[in-house]
């Protein structure tokens, strides 16, 4: 963890090198899933299955390639009461919130005469990605796949790794609960490359959405423009904007509740009060050797936590900006007026009741959400994602008539006659 103070002479060389840090696009992890896509691309299946075998250490011929709807149906049966609750209300919030995101379609005349228009329409097949090298996520499997449905999407592909051959019946239940189409047990880049090209057995989709560890964030960044994608969602990061009122212990929390995610993850807390801050890193310290998580939340801590002493926290709003974080946390009395001043972050948790986990599971937004500095230009995971416009147009003679000129003029400046003709036919043919 690294500690900075705006007040330092070095503080804008030092938080230039924070901003800057690429965690998650080595340059061999590009080199390793420019291989792998290629591998699976040209061999299918083959390769898929030799992949699985490295990565996943299981064989899929023996374990399975895919799991069927039974199976799914029976995980579900299966839930414990309170988690199939949990798993219901998580489905109901989410539903509630997509299906206020359902774009409209557009039809108007204007003054020319002219009817324009969008219309919108699903895709027709989505890849999920669901993780599952480190924790296994249900939770994502439902925020990808809800909007999916609210938009419209008949086929619903999800593809998560078995380590080692385990599957994870909370995510067949959640599989269940959506009534995905195909469950595949294969992760990775390679699974994401089977989206995007088809193999034997996996017919390709059109659109491949959710997050992974930074083999399938770079994979998805790679098959972009084979595929739709939602956006580049790698490893989880989280800032805490926070004053001296809080409580440290809550705050660390906080933190550590993303640095569990992966090593590679990143926690940063923006405090106004240095002996807060102090303490906050002591409470880290001492949840840190309590934590099962320890392993992975202690190096993720140590290699890309930081800590910043501002002189207020309305001033660290323009350095949370240039972070450009997946996730920032708001913690004081008032939150809003932080938030008024914030422009770029995947998504945001407003007041000190309002811990970003909650997001991760129940809330409703979706918590798929651009990182590494991406939120400057991306945003969450939503319904348009599985979505594309087809704009219109129609005109008749009159509107074509009062167009046309302008077109022929333009067309025989760009030097494309075969343009102007097409319209100056229909206007000669009229008169
Ligand atoms: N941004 C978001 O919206 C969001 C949401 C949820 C989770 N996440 C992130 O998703 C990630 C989940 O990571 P995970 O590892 O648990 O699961 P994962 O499913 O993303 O990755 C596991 C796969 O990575 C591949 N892999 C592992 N090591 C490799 C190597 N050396 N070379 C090539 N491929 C390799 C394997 O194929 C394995 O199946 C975390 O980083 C978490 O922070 C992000
Ligand atoms: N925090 C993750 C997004 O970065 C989402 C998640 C799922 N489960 C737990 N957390
Ligand atoms: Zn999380």
């Amino acid at each position: 963890m690294i500690r900075l103070d705006t007040q330092d002479g070095d503080f804008a060389t030092r938080f230039d090198t924070l901003v800057d840090a690429r965690r998650e696009a080595a340059s061999d992890v590009a080199r390793d899933v420019a291989t792998i896509v290629r591998a699976v691309r040209d061999e299918g299946d083959a390769a898929l299955h030799a992949f699985t075998q490295k990565l996943d250490r299981h064989d899929l011929n023996e374990t399975g390639w895919r799991v069927d709807a039974a199976a799914c149906a029976a995980a579900f049966d299966g839930l414990e009461p309170e988690l199939r609750a949990a798993l219901e209300l998580a489905a109901t919030r989410i539903r509630a919130y997509h299906e206020k995101q359902r774009p409209e379609d557009v039809s108007y005349t204007d003054a020319a005469g002219v009817r324009l228009g969008a219309r919108w329409r699903a895709v027709d097949a989505a890849g999920i990605y669901v993780p599952g090298g480190r924790a296994a996520y249900p939770s994502t499997l439902l925020m990808n796949a809800i909007p999916a449905r609210v938009a419209g999407v008949e086929r619903l592909v999800v593809v998560t790794p078995t380590p080692d051959g385990e599957v994870n019946p909370l995510v067949l239940a959640a599989a269940h609960l959506v009534g995905a189409d195909e469950v595949w047990r294969v992760g990775g880049a390679q699974a994401v490359a089977a989206l995007a090209y088809g193999t034997e057995r996996i017919a390709r989709v059109d659109v491949v959405t959710g997050p992974g560890n930074a083999w399938v964030a770079e994979a998805k960044r790679q098959v972009y423009g084979v595929v739709g994608i939602d956006m580049v969602a790698g490893p989880s990061e989280i800032v805490v904007v926070a004053d001296g009122a809080n409580d440290p212990e809550w705050i660390a929390a906080d933190l550590l509740s993303q640095a569990e995610h992966d090593t590679t993850t990143q926690s940063i807390l923006f405090a106004d009060d240095a002996a807060f801050a102090d303490r906050v890193a002591e409470a880290v310290e001492r949840q840190l050797q309590a934590l099962p998580t320890q392993a992975v939340a202690r190096v993720a801590w140590e290699d890309n936590g930081a800590i910043v002493i501002v002189p207020s926290l309305e001033a660290a709003m323009p350095l949370v900006d240039r972070l450009a974080p997946e996730h920032v946390e708001l913690a004081c009395d008032d939150p809003q007026a932080l938030f008024d001043l914030l422009r770029h972050a995947g998504s945001a948790f407003l007041g000190r009741h309002t811990p970003e986990a909650i997001g991760d599971y129940v809330a409703g937004p979706n918590h798929v959400l651009p990182t590494g500095r991406r939120a400057r230009f991306a945003s969450g995971l939503g319904v348009s994602d599985f979505m594309k416009r087809t704009s219109f147009l129609q005109l008749d003679e009159t509107a074509l008539n009062e167009l046309g000129p302008a077109t022929i003029a333009l067309a025989r400046a760009e030097g494309l006659p075969a343009h102007a003709q097409s319209v100056a036919l229909r206007i000669r043919t009229n008169r």
